[in-house]
């Protein structure tokens, strides 16, 4: 069916489409007195959920359409795949991020992609993209991440393995490692967050303190208390000028520095971008973007993904397995690029954990003229419309009735990794704005989390903990994610070769040898790890 065709389908399905809403207006109406707006302004809500998005969601898996205004925010929130199809590609013009959302980043982030539509954005788009595909940039990426593994990130938790009283917030951790990871790899800049010996980077709390202030201002009742305090630089809006001006400073340093270097042979984005792009205050806008949109959602997505897996063990053993089968179980290396691309029940896991936690769980559009959506909903110009990856992971009528279950299994065919319709999971958006980092993303966090799993034993701190989130433009948890942390024994055996833990080790290996045959592997796939690679093959082969 071509394009032209399907549109008029989708258009005819919304004539038909007798929904009560259409002759509602989809403006802010801030006295509104109906239940939901009722439950919002007076909190109540929060006698019942924890999270804000969870009280969404249960609105959302409600409603027969799966979506629902806030009046009083003037926001309509959809978790219908059709809907969010329809926004983010069929009529991604009609739904750009729009002048309220780039005012709010505006000071931070500029003309930079991820605050412009329209042209800036195509262009911007356009050039990142091939950027982004080109391969000695992938492994610049990979690179980057292997050495900030090796040499800080388990140095780091080896120092408090074991450790009476070693609690480590899992969550500060990742903040740290994908801080140092991002701008490294869009400056060519080390800023050694996660390393203790060093002191923190002026631009690593200056850039922290703009992100947390300029997505404070979206909290705000009515945007004009930020801009008025803005004018008179008060309180928030005074600190959010400093932490800008300071990041400012620090870029144009940098530039000023990459300009007078031979930089033809740098991998980073700033040297690339710099070879097109001549006007400096653009260039830094293009790269701040970058670093803001690939920093907090490797730490939250690592977050979450930790803390699920504290309570399912037979998925951690389910992974070791895996790996130990495509890297060999001697093997105490980084799982290579290609190793990651065999883990097919890696990549299963990490889909699930974000399906159920998605790093950016909603994302707001603003809509430049009348429209109707494919459920019938009438959405008047100028009205938010946001969709909602954190509730669409949790409805049923997408995912089934085991839809709260965290169970990687949903993502194999096989034994074979299986994409979803994106519409269905926009955790990195879908249609041609789709995340340009979901890539590397992916590579990031399985290389991460695998060098934890395979050489750590990592508990949860506080059992029980819940999740909480505290508002903001990533899913962050609000305390942190204390953990306690051991070593595994054969890891030591390897690396310290004390001849008790070398027995223990062998010990242990023999008793995986045996209870290989019955392992949640083999219950999972249908053989064992040392006959996969024959699996694979022939699954390849057929
Ligand atoms: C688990 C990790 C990640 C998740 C879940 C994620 C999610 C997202 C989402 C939801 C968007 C759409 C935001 C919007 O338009 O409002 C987005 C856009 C974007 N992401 Fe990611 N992201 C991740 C990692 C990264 C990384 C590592 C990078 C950098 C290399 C990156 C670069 C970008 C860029 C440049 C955009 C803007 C694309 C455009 O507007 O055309 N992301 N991402």
């Amino acid at each position: 069916m071509s394009s032209t065709e399907s549109q008029t389908n989708t258009t005819s399905k919304r004539k038909k489409s007798s929904n009560s809403d259409i002759k509602l207006p989809g403006k802010l109406k801030p006295w509104c007195s109906c239940e939901i707006c009722q439950s919002f302004v007076s909190s109540t809500w929060s006698l019942e959920f924890s999270n804000l998005c969870d009280w969404y969601s249960h609105l959302l898996r409600r409603s027969e359409s799966g979506t629902i205004r806030v009046h009083v925010l003037g926001n309509i929130i959809t978790a219908n795949p059709e809907n969010v199809e329809y926004m983010l590609k069929t009529r991604l013009d009609n739904y750009p991020k729009g002048k309220p959302f780039s005012a709010i980043l505006g000071d931070l982030l500029g003309k930079g992609i991820f605050n412009v539509d329209g042209h800036l954005w195509k262009f911007q788009r356009k050039m990142a993209s091939l950027e982004l595909s080109n391969l000695s940039v992938k492994s610049y990426a990979f690179e980057i991440v292997v050495s900030e593994i090796r040499s800080r990130l388990i140095p780091l938790l080896s120092s408090v393995a074991g450790k009476e009283n070693g609690v480590l917030d899992l969550q500060d951790v990742f903040r740290r490692f994908s801080f140092d990871s991002i701008c490294k790899f869009s400056f060519g800049l080390d800023p050694g967050c996660l390393e203790l010996s060093l002191p923190v980077s002026e631009f690593a709390v200056a850039f922290d303190l703009a992100s947390k202030l300029s997505a404070g201002r979206a909290l705000t009742v009515s945007p004009l208390i930020w801009k008025i305090k803005r004018f008179f630089n008060l309180g928030s809006e005074k600190k959010l000028r400093e932490a800008i001006k300071l990041v400012n400073v620090l870029a144009e340093v940098l530039i000023k520095h990459k300009r007078n270097t031979d930089v033809s042979s740098h991998e980073d984005l700033l040297s690339r971008f710099m070879a097109t792009i001549d006007d400096d205050k653009f260039l830094r806008d293009i790269v701040i973007s970058f670093v803001l949109a690939g920093r907090d959602t490797i730490a939250s997505a690592l977050t979450t993904f930790f803390w699920l897996l504290s309570n399912h063990p037979d998925v951690i053993l389910a992974i070791r397995e895996e790996s130990d089968c495509v890297m060999g179980s001697k093997n105490r290396d980084l799982a290579s690029f290609e190793q990651l691309r065999d883990m097919h029940y890696l990549q299963a896991a990490v889909h699930e954990s974000m399906r159920l936690f998605p790093p950016v769980q909603f994302d707001s559009k603003f809509c430049h003229e009348d429209d109707i959506l494919p459920d019938g909903t009438f959405v008047a110009k100028g009205t938010r419309v946001t969709y909602h990856p954190y509730a669409m992971g949790r409805m049923e009528r997408i995912w089934g009735p085991n839809c709260l279950e965290f169970k990687p299994e949903r993502w194999l065919q096989d034994g074979v990794f299986k994409q979803v319709n994106p519409f269905h999971y926009p955790v990195f958006q879908a249609g041609p704005r789709v995340c340009l980092g979901k890539e590397m993303g992916l590579v990031e966090m399985k290389t991460v989390a695998l060098s934890l799993i395979r050489q750590f034993d990592i508990q949860m701190a506080s059992p029980n903990q819940t999740l909480q989130f505290t508002p903001g433009l990533t899913a962050t948890v609000k305390k942190g994610l204390p953990v306690l942390i051991q070593s595994l024994p054969i890891f030591i055996a390897i690396h310290r070769m004390h001849i008790g833990d070398a027995i223990i080790s062998l010990s242990l290996t023999l008793l995986l040898v045996v209870t290989n045959y019955h392992s949640p592997y083999r219950r999972r796939f249908g053989h064992t790890p040392s006959q996969c690679h024959t699996y694979k093959y022939s699954q390849t082969r057929s």
